[in-house]
This record gives structure tokens, sequence and C-alpha cells, in this order.
């Protein structure tokens, strides 16, 4: 298995230069009828204040876990996870997850369960404060009109914006992605790869997200994360993405780099890193 030495990589120069997230030596084993399985074999990753994250790794590697225990899930078997120095022991507004399947209330408004989220962590807050919070993020993303449809009545795309209007009212300091947009189709994906920049970038949240998308990593990410095959996997290749911000699809789609860039993810996941079956 191949590490890559993290610490001597080169940060995006926009950010500042102390650790905000940071992945320490982490492993996690799960306990199994047949044993102890090992997922995560010593991970180590800083991530830093403003930084947007792509992870990718064939499926099974523990994408999953690894952000799990950075939403705080899920705890490490060892190691610990710190955001601001502060260990991660359990969920927190501070960090907000969105999965691939919303996982909205079904029988609350777009508004009502973006709302609810707000009332629950802010209680004491008057309430035309928290209204007008639900309001701003929904516009944010583009559900003015559809604040009182219930989900059965919005496409996944809209369903997913919900999702992330609900996240970000909390002004949560890290937004963790769990393959949010793998159930969407082609058009609607690029529109909310576009929004979702703008927004990250309007918010300067900091963003871990799961991708099986290699062009959507290439589009979105400042570092793409690069996992080995499980048991133990670990951290394999972490790619420095150089594109300016903001980025414009096309422009990217000419420059020779992406092509060198793309070619690379492929070789790790596809030579390097096959799975057996592929
Ligand atoms: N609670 C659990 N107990 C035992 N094994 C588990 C548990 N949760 C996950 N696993 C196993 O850990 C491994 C990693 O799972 P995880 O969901 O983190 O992977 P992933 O990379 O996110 O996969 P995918 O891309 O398919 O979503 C898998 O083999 C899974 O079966």
């Amino acid at each position: 298995m191949q590490t890559l030495n993290t610490t001597a990589l080169k940060r995006p120069e926009v950010l500042n230069g102390d650790p905000f997230l940071v992945i320490d030596n982490v492993s996690k084993i799960y306990p199994t009828p047949t044993g102890p399985y090992t997922v995560l074999d010593g991970i180590n990753l800083t991530v830093y204040e403003g930084e947007f994250i792509c992870l990718i790794g064939h499926s099974g590697c523990g994408k999953s876990t690894l952000l799990d225990m950075v939403s705080g899930f899920r705890k490490p078997s060892e190691g610990e996870v710190r955001l601001q120095t502060k260990r991660i022991t359990e969920p927190g507004p501070d960090r907000m997850v969105v999965f691939q399947n919303y996982s909205l209330l079904p029988w609350l408004s777009a508004f009502e369960n973006v709302y609810l989220g707000i009332d629950s962590v802010y209680p004491n807050k008057p309430k035309a404060e928290k209204v007008a919070i639900a309001n701003e993020h929904l516009a944010m993303v583009g559900l003015a009109d559809a604040a009182n449809k219930r989900p059965r009545e919005l496409s996944g795309g809209m369903k997913q914006r919900v999702s992330i209007a609900r996240a970000l009212a909390l002004r949560p300091k890290v937004l963790v992605l769990d393959e949010p947009f793998g159930a969407l189709d082609p058009i609607t994906r690029e529109e909310l790869q576009e929004e979702l920049l703008k927004i990250w970038s309007d918010h300067q949240v900091t963003v871990l997200m799961i991708t099986h998308d290699i062009d959507e990593a290439l589009f979105l990410a400042d570092r793409l994360v690069m996992m080995t095959n499980g048991p133990a996997a670990n951290i394999g290749e972490i790619m420095n993405i150089p594109f300016p911000r903001p980025r414009n699809r096309a422009r990217i789609m000419e420059d020779p780099e992406y092509y060198n860039l793309r070619n690379q993810a492929l070789d790790f996941l596809y030579r390097r890193f096959a799975h057996a079956d592929e």
C-alpha cells in the first residue's frame, strides 16, 4: 500500500495556515460475527479552514465511516478527530451532514424541514428570526416559491436543495456531503454543483464531500483525497486541484491539465487500486 506524506502537500494559497480539522491517526474496527474487521487503518488528514475536500475510493473502502467520525455519528477505535483543536465525540450543529437520500421528513413542508433544525438548535431565538433564517436559506437555494411544498411534491434536485438549505441554516463550520448528487440526473447534478460552489464561497464553510465522480471532484475540490481499498484502507494519494476560482466548467475542460489530473485519478482507481471484480 502506498501512502503519501500528506504534510508535504502544498495547500491552496487562499487559506489561513492553522489546521482546522485534523484526522489524527484514526483507525476504525467493526466487530463482526467472524471477528474484528479493520475498515480504516491509521488515517491522517489535515484540512484547512474554507477548504473544499473531495473523497473518492471504491465502494466499501470506508469513506462514509471516515466522514461519520467527522460528523460524530461514529467514534474512532484508535486516534481522534479534532475541530479547531477540540476532540469530536458526538454530532453537533457545527458539523452538518447532507446525505444522498435527502432524509427530509415527508410530512413537513420544505420550510418546516428547514425551520425544525433551526428551532431545535436555537430554541430561545425569537420565532420571527428563526422564520427569517429558514426563508433566507430556502431563497439561497432557489426554493422561495416552493417553501410550502411537501417532499413528495419536489423533484430530486429540489429535495437535495432543501437538505442543503437545512444544513446551512445552522451555519455549520463544516459541511459533510455523503454523495449528495449521486441520485440526480446529469443536468441537475451540474446545476447543483455550481450552486454548491457559490454557497461554499459565500458561506466560507469547509466542505468534505464523498463522490464517485472524478469530474465532479475536479470541478469542485481544492484537494481530492483518494482512498486505497479495504480492509485496512488508508489515504493512497492526495491530488491538489489547481484551477483558479471562480471555476468555469467549460474553461477547465479546455485545460490540458484537467486531462492529466483525470488520468492520474483514473489510473489510481482502476489500475493501481482496481477492485478485483473490475
Ligand atoms: N456497523 C458496521 N458493522 C460492521 N461493518 C460495517 C459497519 N458499517 C460499515 N461496515 C463495513 O465497513 C466497510 C466500509 O463501509 P463504508 O460505508 O464506510 O464504505 P464506503 O466507502 O462509504 O462505501 P460506499 O461507497 O459503497 O458508500 C464496508 O465493508 C461495510 O460493510
